[in-house]
Protein backbone atom coordinates (compact mmCIF):
# COMPACT_ATOMS: atom_id res chain seq x y z
CA UNK A 1 0.00 0.00 0.00
CA UNK A 2 1.07 3.48 -0.68
CA UNK A 3 1.60 5.27 2.56
CA UNK A 4 3.23 8.55 1.72
CA UNK A 5 5.56 10.55 -0.25
CA UNK A 6 8.70 9.00 0.65
CA UNK A 7 7.39 5.42 0.29
CA UNK A 8 6.87 4.81 -3.11
CA UNK A 9 6.44 1.17 -3.98
CA UNK A 10 7.33 0.05 -0.54
CA UNK A 11 5.63 -2.86 -0.13
CA UNK A 12 7.59 -4.67 -3.51
CA UNK A 13 10.38 -5.89 -2.96
CA UNK A 14 14.20 -4.58 -4.16
CA UNK A 15 15.42 -7.60 -6.62
CA UNK A 16 18.73 -7.99 -8.26
CA UNK A 17 18.15 -9.16 -11.15
CA UNK A 18 20.32 -11.28 -13.79
CA UNK A 19 20.03 -11.52 -17.27
CA UNK A 20 21.44 -13.76 -19.52
CA UNK A 21 21.72 -13.26 -23.33
CA UNK A 22 23.21 -15.03 -26.62
CA UNK A 23 22.97 -14.03 -29.82
CA UNK A 24 19.65 -15.57 -31.04
CA UNK A 25 18.30 -18.16 -33.65
CA UNK A 26 15.34 -18.33 -35.85
CA UNK A 27 12.07 -19.64 -34.43
CA UNK A 28 11.75 -22.23 -37.09
CA UNK A 29 13.73 -23.87 -39.59
CA UNK A 30 11.84 -22.23 -42.82
CA UNK A 31 12.80 -20.05 -44.95
CA UNK A 32 10.10 -17.32 -43.89
CA UNK A 33 11.69 -17.66 -40.01
CA UNK A 34 15.18 -17.37 -41.35
CA UNK A 35 14.34 -14.22 -43.42
CA UNK A 36 12.84 -12.97 -39.88
CA UNK A 37 15.43 -13.22 -38.36
CA UNK A 38 18.41 -12.33 -40.84
CA UNK A 39 16.31 -9.35 -41.59
CA UNK A 40 16.90 -7.92 -37.70
CA UNK A 41 20.43 -9.70 -37.39
CA UNK A 42 22.05 -8.41 -40.75
CA UNK A 43 20.58 -4.70 -40.09
CA UNK A 44 22.58 -4.21 -37.52
CA UNK A 45 24.93 -1.37 -37.99
CA UNK A 46 27.35 -3.45 -35.20
CA UNK A 47 27.39 -6.49 -36.85
CA UNK A 48 27.65 -5.43 -40.80
CA UNK A 49 29.39 -2.13 -41.12
CA UNK A 50 28.66 -1.27 -44.28
CA UNK A 51 26.97 2.87 -45.26
CA UNK A 52 23.24 1.87 -44.97
CA UNK A 53 21.84 2.97 -48.20
CA UNK A 54 24.22 0.68 -49.62
CA UNK A 55 23.32 -2.19 -47.38
CA UNK A 56 19.96 -1.94 -47.55
CA UNK A 57 19.62 -2.52 -51.21
CA UNK A 58 22.30 -5.72 -50.86
CA UNK A 59 20.70 -6.50 -48.50
CA UNK A 60 17.14 -6.79 -49.72
CA UNK A 61 18.16 -7.17 -53.43
CA UNK A 62 20.52 -10.44 -52.94
CA UNK A 63 20.88 -11.40 -49.62
CA UNK A 64 17.64 -11.74 -48.18
CA UNK A 65 16.46 -13.60 -51.33
CA UNK A 66 18.81 -16.09 -51.18
CA UNK A 67 20.23 -16.56 -47.94
CA UNK A 68 16.96 -18.16 -45.92
CA UNK A 69 16.66 -21.32 -48.39
CA UNK A 70 20.18 -22.11 -47.92
CA UNK A 71 20.42 -21.37 -44.24
CA UNK A 72 16.89 -23.20 -43.59
CA UNK A 73 18.47 -25.75 -44.89
CA UNK A 74 21.79 -25.96 -42.80
CA UNK A 75 19.37 -25.40 -39.42
CA UNK A 76 17.41 -28.68 -40.33
CA UNK A 77 19.86 -31.00 -40.15
CA UNK A 78 20.54 -29.30 -36.40
CA UNK A 79 16.88 -29.26 -35.31
CA UNK A 80 15.66 -31.29 -32.69
CA UNK A 81 12.20 -31.58 -31.06
CA UNK A 82 13.12 -29.13 -28.41
CA UNK A 83 13.66 -26.58 -30.81
CA UNK A 84 17.29 -24.99 -32.10
CA UNK A 85 19.78 -26.46 -29.91
CA UNK A 86 21.02 -22.48 -29.18
CA UNK A 87 18.10 -21.55 -27.60
CA UNK A 88 17.76 -25.19 -25.87
CA UNK A 89 21.06 -24.88 -23.75
CA UNK A 90 20.39 -21.66 -23.19
CA UNK A 91 17.36 -22.41 -21.22
CA UNK A 92 19.23 -25.27 -19.68
CA UNK A 93 22.13 -22.97 -18.59
CA UNK A 94 19.48 -20.15 -17.13
CA UNK A 95 17.85 -22.77 -15.12
CA UNK A 96 20.63 -23.96 -13.54
CA UNK A 97 22.23 -20.74 -12.66
CA UNK A 98 18.53 -19.60 -11.45
CA UNK A 99 19.05 -22.51 -9.09
CA UNK A 100 23.03 -21.57 -8.04
CA UNK A 101 21.42 -18.34 -7.50
CA UNK A 102 18.56 -19.16 -5.48
CA UNK A 103 20.51 -21.65 -3.25
CA UNK A 104 22.76 -19.01 -2.47
CA UNK A 105 20.56 -15.38 -2.23
CA UNK A 106 17.06 -16.90 -2.16
CA UNK A 107 14.38 -14.50 -3.81
CA UNK A 108 16.45 -11.70 -3.61
CA UNK A 109 17.64 -12.33 -7.08
CA UNK A 110 16.42 -13.56 -10.01
CA UNK A 111 17.32 -14.53 -13.18
CA UNK A 112 16.04 -14.76 -17.02
CA UNK A 113 17.30 -15.15 -20.46
CA UNK A 114 16.87 -13.75 -23.84
CA UNK A 115 18.38 -13.61 -27.41
CA UNK A 116 19.71 -10.57 -29.16
CA UNK A 117 17.92 -11.47 -31.87
CA UNK A 118 14.69 -13.45 -32.42
CA UNK A 119 12.87 -14.70 -29.40
CA UNK A 120 12.59 -14.49 -26.09
CA UNK A 121 13.91 -11.17 -27.14
CA UNK A 122 15.68 -8.64 -24.47
CA UNK A 123 12.26 -6.31 -24.41
CA UNK A 124 10.44 -8.89 -22.99
CA UNK A 125 13.21 -10.02 -20.40
CA UNK A 126 13.36 -6.60 -19.30
CA UNK A 127 10.15 -6.35 -19.15
CA UNK A 128 9.94 -10.03 -16.37
CA UNK A 129 12.43 -8.55 -14.16
CA UNK A 130 10.87 -5.16 -13.97
CA UNK A 131 7.38 -6.97 -12.86
CA UNK A 132 9.81 -9.14 -10.49
CA UNK A 133 10.86 -6.08 -8.86
CA UNK A 134 14.65 -5.73 -9.96
CA UNK A 135 16.11 -2.47 -9.28
CA UNK A 136 19.59 -3.54 -9.58
CA UNK A 137 20.22 -5.47 -13.18
CA UNK A 138 23.71 -7.83 -13.98
CA UNK A 139 23.99 -8.29 -18.05
CA UNK A 140 26.00 -11.42 -19.07
CA UNK A 141 26.30 -11.41 -22.76
CA UNK A 142 27.10 -15.40 -22.75
CA UNK A 143 30.51 -14.28 -25.13
CA UNK A 144 33.63 -14.68 -23.28
CA UNK A 145 35.60 -12.48 -25.74
CA UNK A 146 34.11 -9.00 -26.00
CA UNK A 147 33.40 -7.23 -29.71
CA UNK A 148 31.46 -4.83 -30.82
CA UNK A 149 29.37 -7.50 -33.27
CA UNK A 150 28.46 -9.08 -30.23
CA UNK A 151 28.69 -7.52 -26.46
CA UNK A 152 28.25 -3.74 -27.83
CA UNK A 153 25.34 -4.58 -29.91
CA UNK A 154 23.25 -6.15 -26.66
CA UNK A 155 24.24 -3.14 -25.11
CA UNK A 156 22.39 -1.02 -27.90
CA UNK A 157 19.54 -3.37 -27.24
CA UNK A 158 18.86 -2.86 -23.67
CA UNK A 159 19.58 0.96 -24.26
CA UNK A 160 16.98 1.16 -26.66
CA UNK A 161 14.80 -0.71 -24.18
CA UNK A 162 15.23 1.45 -21.33
CA UNK A 163 14.47 4.67 -24.14
CA UNK A 164 10.81 3.78 -23.30
CA UNK A 165 11.37 2.79 -19.39
CA UNK A 166 10.79 5.80 -16.79
CA UNK A 167 12.50 4.26 -13.89
CA UNK A 168 16.18 2.81 -14.83
CA UNK A 169 17.24 -0.18 -12.98
CA UNK A 170 21.19 0.04 -12.14
CA UNK A 171 23.10 -1.35 -14.46
CA UNK A 172 25.91 -3.39 -14.69
CA UNK A 173 27.27 -5.13 -17.96
CA UNK A 174 29.74 -7.85 -18.02
CA UNK A 175 32.12 -6.79 -20.98
CA UNK A 176 34.09 -10.16 -21.28
CA UNK A 177 35.01 -13.39 -19.33
CA UNK A 178 37.66 -14.10 -21.88
CA UNK A 179 40.83 -14.55 -19.19
CA UNK A 180 38.78 -15.61 -16.06
CA UNK A 181 40.12 -18.37 -14.47
CA UNK A 182 37.19 -20.64 -13.86
CA UNK A 183 36.10 -20.64 -17.16
CA UNK A 184 39.47 -21.34 -18.26
CA UNK A 185 39.39 -24.11 -15.84
CA UNK A 186 35.80 -25.36 -16.57
CA UNK A 187 37.04 -25.74 -20.76
CA UNK A 188 40.12 -27.28 -19.44
CA UNK A 189 38.52 -30.28 -17.80
CA UNK A 190 36.00 -30.68 -20.50
CA UNK A 191 38.93 -31.39 -22.51
CA UNK A 192 40.80 -33.50 -20.43
CA UNK A 193 37.62 -35.84 -19.98
CA UNK A 194 37.48 -35.91 -24.10
CA UNK A 195 41.52 -36.95 -24.06
CA UNK A 196 40.35 -39.92 -21.12
CA UNK A 197 37.72 -41.19 -23.05
CA UNK A 198 39.48 -40.60 -27.16
CA UNK A 199 43.13 -40.38 -26.65
CA UNK A 200 44.69 -37.57 -27.64
CA UNK A 201 44.76 -36.41 -31.71
CA UNK A 202 48.42 -34.42 -33.54
CA UNK A 203 46.83 -30.60 -32.73
CA UNK A 204 43.86 -29.36 -31.25
CA UNK A 205 42.18 -26.63 -32.88
CA UNK A 206 40.66 -23.88 -31.31
CA UNK A 207 38.26 -22.14 -33.76
CA UNK A 208 36.40 -18.99 -32.88
CA UNK A 209 33.85 -17.38 -34.93
CA UNK A 210 35.55 -14.86 -37.12
CA UNK A 211 34.45 -10.96 -37.99
CA UNK A 212 35.93 -9.23 -41.10
CA UNK A 213 39.63 -7.80 -40.42
CA UNK A 214 38.10 -4.28 -40.52
CA UNK A 215 37.25 -4.38 -36.80
CA UNK A 216 40.28 -5.30 -35.79
CA UNK A 217 42.12 -2.48 -37.54
CA UNK A 218 39.33 -0.42 -36.08
CA UNK A 219 40.13 -1.04 -32.71
CA UNK A 220 37.78 -4.29 -31.65
CA UNK A 221 39.40 -6.76 -29.27
CA UNK A 222 38.25 -9.65 -29.94
CA UNK A 223 41.39 -10.87 -32.14
CA UNK A 224 43.20 -10.13 -29.28
CA UNK A 225 40.50 -11.90 -26.65
CA UNK A 226 40.54 -14.86 -28.69
CA UNK A 227 44.35 -15.76 -28.82
CA UNK A 228 44.55 -14.82 -24.85
CA UNK A 229 42.02 -17.56 -24.22
CA UNK A 230 44.03 -19.80 -26.37
CA UNK A 231 47.17 -19.51 -24.67
CA UNK A 232 45.47 -19.32 -21.30
CA UNK A 233 43.99 -22.72 -22.07
CA UNK A 234 47.16 -24.24 -23.97
CA UNK A 235 49.15 -23.60 -20.54
CA UNK A 236 46.55 -24.68 -18.70
CA UNK A 237 46.35 -28.05 -20.36
CA UNK A 238 50.41 -28.23 -21.05
CA UNK A 239 50.38 -27.82 -24.72
CA UNK A 240 53.31 -26.94 -26.39
CA UNK A 241 52.85 -24.09 -29.45
CA UNK A 242 53.11 -26.98 -32.31
CA UNK A 243 50.22 -29.31 -29.99
CA UNK A 244 47.61 -26.19 -30.65
CA UNK A 245 46.32 -23.54 -32.78
CA UNK A 246 43.80 -20.70 -32.71
CA UNK A 247 41.59 -20.40 -36.30
CA UNK A 248 38.73 -18.60 -37.00
CA UNK A 249 35.51 -19.41 -38.71
CA UNK A 250 31.94 -18.59 -40.20
CA UNK A 251 32.87 -16.09 -42.82
CA UNK A 252 30.15 -14.18 -44.56
CA UNK A 253 30.70 -12.25 -47.75
CA UNK A 254 33.67 -11.42 -49.62
CA UNK A 255 35.41 -9.06 -48.00
CA UNK A 256 39.08 -10.65 -46.27
CA UNK A 257 38.20 -11.89 -41.99
CA UNK A 258 40.53 -12.81 -39.53
CA UNK A 259 42.83 -15.00 -40.31
CA UNK A 260 43.84 -18.37 -40.03
CA UNK A 261 40.41 -19.60 -41.63
CA UNK A 262 39.46 -22.80 -40.03
CA UNK A 263 38.22 -23.81 -43.44
CA UNK A 264 41.66 -23.32 -45.16
CA UNK A 265 43.88 -24.10 -41.79
CA UNK A 266 42.16 -27.83 -41.93
CA UNK A 267 42.97 -28.16 -46.07
CA UNK A 268 46.28 -27.73 -45.70
CA UNK A 269 47.04 -29.53 -42.32
CA UNK A 270 46.97 -33.11 -43.64
CA UNK A 271 49.90 -32.26 -46.54
CA UNK A 272 51.68 -30.59 -43.70
CA UNK A 273 51.78 -34.32 -41.74
CA UNK A 274 48.97 -33.67 -39.17
CA UNK A 275 46.63 -36.65 -39.80
CA UNK A 276 44.08 -36.03 -36.58
CA UNK A 277 42.64 -33.28 -35.27
CA UNK A 278 39.99 -32.43 -32.45
CA UNK A 279 38.13 -29.12 -32.78
CA UNK A 280 37.07 -26.93 -29.52
CA UNK A 281 35.12 -23.45 -29.85
CA UNK A 282 36.28 -21.76 -26.82
CA UNK A 283 34.22 -18.77 -28.03
CA UNK A 284 30.54 -20.51 -28.26
CA UNK A 285 28.96 -20.81 -24.46
CA UNK A 286 26.51 -23.48 -26.42
CA UNK A 287 26.73 -25.57 -29.29
CA UNK A 288 24.44 -24.09 -32.38
CA UNK A 289 24.83 -24.64 -36.08
CA UNK A 290 27.97 -22.68 -36.81
CA UNK A 291 29.70 -25.49 -34.40
CA UNK A 292 27.65 -28.84 -34.94
CA UNK A 293 26.88 -28.09 -38.67
CA UNK A 294 30.30 -26.03 -39.69
CA UNK A 295 33.05 -27.44 -37.17
CA UNK A 296 30.63 -31.01 -36.39
CA UNK A 297 29.80 -31.69 -40.26
CA UNK A 298 31.13 -29.02 -43.00
CA UNK A 299 34.68 -28.97 -41.79
CA UNK A 300 35.08 -32.44 -41.30
CA UNK A 301 34.85 -33.31 -44.47
CA UNK A 302 37.24 -30.27 -45.71
CA UNK A 303 39.71 -32.32 -43.64
CA UNK A 304 39.41 -35.93 -44.53
CA UNK A 305 38.84 -34.72 -48.32
CA UNK A 306 42.29 -33.34 -48.04
CA UNK A 307 44.04 -36.67 -46.68
CA UNK A 308 42.62 -36.24 -42.88
CA UNK A 309 42.56 -39.75 -41.20
CA UNK A 310 40.66 -38.79 -37.75
CA UNK A 311 38.34 -35.70 -36.94
CA UNK A 312 37.23 -35.41 -33.61
CA UNK A 313 34.54 -32.42 -32.59
CA UNK A 314 34.55 -31.84 -28.95
CA UNK A 315 31.34 -30.07 -27.45
CA UNK A 316 30.74 -26.86 -26.20
CA UNK A 317 30.31 -26.49 -22.61
CA UNK A 318 26.46 -26.07 -22.50
CA UNK A 319 25.12 -26.57 -19.42
CA UNK A 320 27.60 -28.79 -17.82
CA UNK A 321 28.14 -28.15 -14.01
CA UNK A 322 31.89 -26.63 -14.09
CA UNK A 323 30.78 -23.86 -16.84
CA UNK A 324 27.50 -23.38 -14.84
CA UNK A 325 30.04 -23.04 -11.66
CA UNK A 326 32.37 -20.86 -13.32
CA UNK A 327 29.65 -18.38 -14.97
CA UNK A 328 28.00 -18.15 -11.11
CA UNK A 329 31.56 -17.20 -10.07
CA UNK A 330 31.97 -14.42 -12.61
CA UNK A 331 28.54 -13.27 -11.74
CA UNK A 332 29.03 -13.05 -8.04
CA UNK A 333 32.37 -11.21 -8.67
CA UNK A 334 30.65 -8.86 -10.29
CA UNK A 335 27.36 -8.84 -7.83
CA UNK A 336 29.91 -7.72 -5.07
CA UNK A 337 29.12 -4.35 -4.49
CA UNK A 338 25.54 -4.29 -4.65
CA UNK A 339 23.97 -4.16 -0.87
CA UNK A 340 22.03 -5.94 0.73
CA UNK A 341 24.22 -8.83 -1.58
CA UNK A 342 27.47 -8.37 0.09
CA UNK A 343 26.12 -9.05 3.54
CA UNK A 344 24.19 -11.73 2.36
CA UNK A 345 27.31 -13.40 0.76
CA UNK A 346 29.16 -13.39 4.03
CA UNK A 347 26.87 -14.49 6.89
CA UNK A 348 23.27 -15.36 5.74
CA UNK A 349 24.12 -16.75 2.18
CA UNK A 350 25.33 -20.41 4.13
CA UNK A 351 22.56 -20.41 6.16
CA UNK A 352 19.98 -19.49 3.70
CA UNK A 353 21.32 -21.75 1.44
CA UNK A 354 20.73 -24.93 3.45
CA UNK A 355 17.37 -23.79 4.19
CA UNK A 356 16.55 -23.79 0.77
CA UNK A 357 18.52 -27.25 0.33
CA UNK A 358 20.99 -26.42 -1.82
CA UNK A 359 20.07 -27.36 -5.24
CA UNK A 360 23.25 -27.15 -7.03
C1 LIG B 1 27.48 -10.88 -41.25
C2 LIG B 1 28.40 -10.87 -40.37
C3 LIG B 1 28.50 -11.63 -39.14
C4 LIG B 1 29.31 -11.26 -38.07
C5 LIG B 1 30.23 -10.05 -38.01
C6 LIG B 1 29.12 -12.22 -37.05
C7 LIG B 1 29.78 -12.21 -35.82
C8 LIG B 1 29.58 -13.11 -34.78
N1 LIG B 1 28.63 -14.11 -34.69
C9 LIG B 1 28.79 -14.80 -33.51
C10 LIG B 1 28.03 -15.89 -33.06
C11 LIG B 1 27.08 -16.60 -33.83
N2 LIG B 1 26.76 -16.38 -35.14
C12 LIG B 1 25.79 -17.27 -35.53
C13 LIG B 1 25.18 -17.35 -36.77
C14 LIG B 1 25.35 -16.43 -37.82
N3 LIG B 1 26.31 -15.45 -37.91
C15 LIG B 1 26.14 -14.72 -39.09
C16 LIG B 1 26.87 -13.58 -39.51
C17 LIG B 1 27.80 -12.85 -38.73
N4 LIG B 1 28.22 -13.15 -37.49
C18 LIG B 1 25.01 -15.30 -39.76
C19 LIG B 1 24.45 -14.82 -41.09
C20 LIG B 1 24.53 -16.35 -38.97
C21 LIG B 1 23.27 -17.19 -39.23
C22 LIG B 1 23.47 -18.49 -39.78
C23 LIG B 1 23.71 -18.44 -41.26
O1 LIG B 1 22.81 -18.02 -41.99
O2 LIG B 1 24.81 -18.84 -41.62
C24 LIG B 1 25.48 -18.14 -34.40
C25 LIG B 1 24.56 -19.34 -34.42
C26 LIG B 1 23.09 -19.03 -34.30
C27 LIG B 1 22.23 -20.26 -34.26
O3 LIG B 1 21.02 -20.08 -34.47
O4 LIG B 1 22.66 -21.40 -34.05
C28 LIG B 1 26.28 -17.70 -33.35
C29 LIG B 1 26.29 -18.25 -31.93
C30 LIG B 1 29.87 -14.20 -32.82
C31 LIG B 1 30.39 -14.68 -31.46
C32 LIG B 1 30.37 -13.15 -33.59
C33 LIG B 1 31.48 -12.21 -33.38
C34 LIG B 1 32.41 -12.33 -32.51
FE1 LIG C 1 27.73 -14.99 -36.45
FE1 LIG D 1 28.03 -20.65 -40.77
Amino acid sequence: MFKGVDDFRHDQPVRTGILLTNLGTPDAPTPSALRRYLKQFLWDPRVVEVPRPLWWLILHGVILNIRPRRSARAYRTVWTERGSPLLYHTQDQCEAIRAYMHARYGEDVVVEFAMRYGNPSIPSALQKLEDQGVRQLLVLPLYPQYSGATTASTFDAIAQDFMQRRWLPELRLINHYHDFAPYIDAMAKHIERHWAEHGRADRILFSYHGVPKKYLLRGDPYHCECFKTSRLLAERLGLNKDEYMTTFQSRFGREEWLKPYTDHTLMALPAAGVKSVQMFCPGFAADCLETIEEIGEENRDYFMEAGGEDYQYIPCLNAEQDHVFALGALLEQHLKGWEPLAELDRSATRAQAERLGAEV
